[in-house]
């Protein structure tokens, strides 16, 4: 069993999955690190070179390699947990914990970012929180739901631990 922290763009999964990973320790791994270091260039040149269908089916071989793993904390990519087929892999290896905070600090705390292609797709606030809002629903399918608003980290990490802690004991 693994641990696999989804949500949008900038609700902190990379960031808190570091954390947590050090806390268990367990293998922190990001599936947007690994798709980087197999093709060989950035989530943006991925985008832009080949396109968003292509990055998602990376998305959906790098989670089924992980899949395979003991004790990992995925930090997955926003759109990761959007399908059928990649939730049937969660659901079946992954205690999934969903990171949810409210539209306005998720754009404070990734616009302007460089490396999130997705900010370019959709341009406006109106566009990106159309995408947010169109994504609720796959993201609240996950077994815990920590609201990050307003939260400090050691905080938000501290309420992860308290659901996941089962899964932690029985793996160790
Ligand atoms: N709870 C939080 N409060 C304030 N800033 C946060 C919080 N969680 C993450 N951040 C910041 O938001 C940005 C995006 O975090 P990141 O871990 O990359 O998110 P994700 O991997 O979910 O896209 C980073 O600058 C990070 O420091
Ligand atoms: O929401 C998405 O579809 C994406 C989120 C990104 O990861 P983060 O959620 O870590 O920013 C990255 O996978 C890619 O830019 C696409
Ligand atoms: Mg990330």
């Amino acid at each position: 069993m693994n641990i696999a922290l989804i949500g949008f763009m900038g609700s902190g999964k990379t960031t808190i999955g570091k954390r947590l990973a050090c806390q268990f320790g367990w293998t922190f791994l990001d599936s947007d690190v690994l798709i980087q270091e197999k093709e060989h260039c950035t989530i943006a040149e991925i985008f832009a070179k080949n396109s968003e269908g292509y990055f998602r089916k990376c998305e959906k071989s790098v989670l089924a390699e992980i899949a395979e793993l003991e004790r990992v904390v995925l930090a997955t990519g926003g759109g990761l947990p959007v399908g059928e087929e990649n939730w049937e892999i969660l659901h079946q290896r992954f205690f999934t914990v969903y990171l949810k905070a409210d539209f306005d600090e998720l754009f404070l705390r990734i616009t302007g970012d460089p490396t999130r292609p997705l900010l370019q797709k959709y341009p406006t606030r109106k566009h990106l929180k159309e995408l947010y809002l169109s994504r609720l629903g796959w993201y609240e399918r996950a077994h815990a739901i920590i609201d990050t608003t307003q939260k400090k980290l050691e905080r938000i990490l501290g309420e992860i631990i308290e659901h996941a802690y089962p899964f932690y004991t029985n793996q160790n």
